[in-house]
């Protein structure tokens, strides 16, 4: 992770979810938060640069080609910094698997920060283990394939009504998310510290009654 991304790391963990959406809707006027999502170790905050896996509904036609994960997967995360977030959209279909601990331990091999999937993945315990952070729609039991499939590498996707742009920054934690163009993050950040040391000053009225 470059040094900048980790400051940025430790001021966006400083400061949370709540804080950072109110900060983009100051400085954006488009859709930037994403509701809370599932995790199999909730504890873990995600933040870092998107690089993004587009998915799309299942053809089993040769006119659109099912590629395999492990290829847009490659595609995604070639020169990306380690620390980066592989962003999966649904493709259409959120209730249906998108990956699973096999799939997603070349997350653990290439140093990603974490995953953040608009869909289902398998196996929970493992990617609990895992060295990375995961957040999706919930777990699935059943393989997703005849649903969904991966098509395309660093484009553009949709996240619960979000645009991620590869480079984007993606913060998630168990209240939820937001998504900060790269360009934004330092006067995000800025205006998010003001914010909670407003709200600081707010609670400190109320406790003395200074405030009504
Ligand atoms: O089979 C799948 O598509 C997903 C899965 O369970 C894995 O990656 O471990
Ligand atoms: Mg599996």
């Amino acid at each position: 992770m470059s040094e900048q991304s980790h400051t940025w790391r430790e001021r966006a963990l400083a400061v949370g979810c709540a804080p950072l959406v109110d900060a983009m809707m100051r400085h954006h006027e488009h859709k930037a938060d994403l509701p809370a999502l599932h995790s199999p170790a909730p504890e873990r905050a995600l933040f870092g640069p998107a690089v993004t896996m587009q998915f799309l509904p299942t053809r089993d036609d040769p006119a659109v080609q099912d590629r395999g994960f492990g290829d847009v997967y490659d595609e995604a995360v070639r020169g990306a910094e380690p620390g980066a977030v592989l962003v999966i959209n649904s493709g259409g279909y959120p209730e249906s698997s998108h990956a699973g601990g096999v799939k997603l331990s070349r997350a653990s091999r290439d140093g990603l920060a974490g995953v953040l999937a608009d869909g289902r993945l398998r196996d929970f315990a493992e990617l609990a283990d895992a060295g990375f952070a995961t957040w999706c729609r919930g777990e699935a039991v059943r393989w997703g394939g005849d649903h969904v499939m991966p098509y395309a590498a660093n484009v553009a996707i949709e996240v619960a009504g979000v645009t991620i742009v590869p480079g984007d920054y993606v913060y998630v934690d168990s209240a939820g998310g937001v998504v900060i163009p790269a360009a934004s993050m330092e006067t995000v950040l800025t205006e998010a510290e003001t914010i909670v040391s407003d709200d600081e000053g707010f609670r400190a009225g109320i406790a003395s009654g200074e405030s009504s």
